[in-house]
């Protein structure tokens, strides 16, 4: 792996007696978009705010970029950017006047238009900011975020509020900074976000990573989904590497080689002379794999409480 941006070994952190972190182990290339996905309670927040500086570990050993970021929490903060979930905002302010408070706490800053133009908010300069929507205020929050031009940005939710076009702005505002070189550690709930934009994720489950890889690779455990509207007056077909489920009116394949049985489908539908309405054929999802872990861990959490 190339210079390590991130370097996480074996991270454990407890609140009182309750472990929240049990043995949290990766590695983050620098130049690298890397996902933290997880259940509710899977123990993200605790593992970025060590990385942040901002908790200590119980055990393990955590370097951002080269250094401790408790011990070092000055030095990186000029390298740095944070993009938090609530990111303390004055409302009376404009955006442009945010802009230049924040420039003033800053060590060689963007100029005010750059960050402004960077993430889409030019436009909305003049307006105070308790007149943004939820999402341009989101906006702002990440041109705060990236003002220092930091070589590793934390985006914690960045686009939680956001309409499907604003997302879409933000996605190509961290694919630029991405290009630029700077490394992302992005935690979202959005988990078509982490598959449109992560180089690799990490799904957390119950203190632990379950599964880390490239999105691609991580859906791959999973077998992928045919589906259609259940045709009248005739039982779909038995496929030769699909079990089949029937669910409101839908047929559902869980299939091993979706290659293989979607041709066999269609030859079916074409003898039968059936249409499949509806039809989809895709891969499973980081949802899909979220969900799986979920549901299969389940049991082995509760012989850890
Ligand atoms: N200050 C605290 N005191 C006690 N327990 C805590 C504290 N903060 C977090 N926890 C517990 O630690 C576990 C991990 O919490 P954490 O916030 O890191 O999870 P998360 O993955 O970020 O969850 P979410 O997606 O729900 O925000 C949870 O069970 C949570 O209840």
């Amino acid at each position: 792996m190339a210079e390590l941006a991130l370097d996480v070994l074996d991270l454990r952190c407890s609140y009182g007696a309750f472990e929240a972190v049990r043995g949290v182990s990766f590695q983050v290339a620098s130049g690298e978009l890397f996902a933290l996905l997880g259940t509710n309670g899977a123990g993200k927040t605790t593992t970025i705010e060590v990385l942040e500086g901002l908790q200590s570990a119980a055990a393990g050993r955590v370097r951002v970029l080269g250094r401790d970021p408790r011990r070092d929490r000055r030095a990186l903060r000029r390298h740095t950017g944070v993009m938090l979930q609530d990111g303390g905002l004055t409302g009376q302010l404009t955006v442009r006047e945010s802009v230049q408070v924040w420039r003033g706490l800053t060590h060689r800053p963007r100029t005010t238009d750059e960050v402004l133009d960077l993430v889409g908010l030019s436009p909305r300069s003049g307006v105070a900011v308790e007149q943004l929507s939820g999402g341009e205020r989101r906006r702002l929050e990440l041109a705060l975020a990236v003002l220092g031009r930091p070589q590793l940005l934390f985006l914690d939710e960045p686009t939680t509020g956001m309409d499907p076009a604003s997302r879409r702005t933000t996605w190509d505002v961290i694919r630029r900074l991405r290009s630029d070189g700077t490394t992302v550690l992005l935690t979202t709930h959005y988990l078509d976000e982490a598959e449109a934009l992560a180089d690799r994720v990490a799904i957390m489950h119950a203190g632990r990573i379950a599964t880390i890889g490239t999105p691609d690779d991580v859906v791959t455990v999973l077998p992928a989904r045919i589906s259609f509207l259940e045709p009248t007056g005739l039982r779909p077909p038995e496929l030769p590497h699909a079990t089949v489920a029937i669910d409101e009116g839908r047929v559902g394949y869980q299939s091993s080689d979706v290659q293989v049985d979607l041709a066999y489908l269609l030859d079916w539908a074409r003898d039968h002379g059936v249409t499949l309405r509806g039809l989809t054929a895709r891969s499973a999802s980081l949802e899909d794999v979220l969900l799986d872990i979920a549901a299969n861990h389940t049991a082995a959490d509760k012989a850890h409480q």
